[in-house]
């Protein structure tokens, strides 16, 4: 049984650009898959395409049986409370607390009214403080965002998503943005998720050797096409360089000089 289906799924924005092309492939439940390729290659509007943050052109999505591909309204927000989605940027509220931040991930469950008079029970609070102290932020619950390191605001990020009590996690390029400490710190978070609570991770990687070196599996895409689908460890340097084409050079001598180190 796979959790996620995707078939043929192609998207266009405008005439002009063809951004997926056509891209199948399936995940299973509680697999860890890190998707990768050069810049512009369609790494974001795939995840975009899968909870439908943005619409599908052609091609079909099923998530857990359900055909996501066309959903609207009511349905589709009920959907999006299944996935959880963690971004490079945060996409959190300054000025709000960790907490709120944190509550927010609650919105998809409510109707308007509760949502926005920000109405939250004693369960859900109880349960965002200890999501909270489960990724390491318990002193930092009534701070504001603004007042926070780049990796505390991406676990920020993180347990947002997880108090939706998502079934799978898409993550787009959320280390890009931080330094190599605070993206350990990170990627091992998402790897102990999906251990942990057997949370299906999907994550958008510029870095190969954190891709190769967390993933059970890997995706490459390369001009909103499909080209690499399999095994970290099976992945070759001539496939890297079909991925990244003239970028990979570089990209090689930095994993053979990583895997020598290690
Ligand atoms: N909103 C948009 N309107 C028009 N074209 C877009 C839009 N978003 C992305 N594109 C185009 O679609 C293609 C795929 O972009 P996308 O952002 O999905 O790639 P990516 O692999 O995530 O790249 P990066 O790693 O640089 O974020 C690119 O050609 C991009 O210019």
């Amino acid at each position: 049984m796979h959790l996620l289906q995707v078939d043929a799924l192609t998207k266009r924005y405008g005439h002009e650009t063809l951004a997926l092309n056509e891209i199948s492939f399936d995940v299973r439940p509680g697999e860890f898959v890190a998707i990768i390729g050069p810049s512009g290659a369609g790494k974001s509007t795939l995840l975009r395409c899968l909870n439908r943050l943005i619409d599908i052109s052609s091609g079909q999505v099923h998530f857990d049986g359900v055909n996501v591909s066309s959903l609207r309204g009511t349905a589709l927000r009920r959907q999006r409370t299944q996935i959880g989605m963690i971004f490079q940027h945060y996409n959190l509220v300054n000025r709000l607390s960790v907490i709120e931040n944190v509550l927010h991930g609650r919105l998809g469950y409510k109707g308007t009214f509760e949502g926005i008079l920000g109405l939250y029970n004693e369960q859900e609070k109880q349960e965002a403080v200890r999501i909270i102290e489960s990724v390491g932020l318990g002193e930092q619950i009534y701070k504001r965002c603004d007042q926070l390191s780049g990796g505390q605001k991406q676990r920020v990020g993180i347990a947002r998503a997880l108090v939706q009590q998502p079934k799978m996690l898409l993550c787009d390029e959320p280390i890009a943005s931080l330094d190599p400490n605070s993206s350990k710190i990170i990627m091992d978070t998402l790897r102990e998720i999906n251990q942990n609570l057997g949370i299906t991770v999907l994550v958008n990687l510029h870095q190969v050797d954190v891709a190769l070196r967390y993933a059970d599996r890997v995706i490459g895409i390369k001009r909103g096409q499909l080209v690499f689908d399999g095994d970290p460890n099976l992945i070759t340097d001539q496939q890297i360089h079909q991925i990244y084409g003239s970028e990979s050079g570089d990209l090689m001598l930095n994993l053979r000089e990583r895997y020598a180190a290690a």
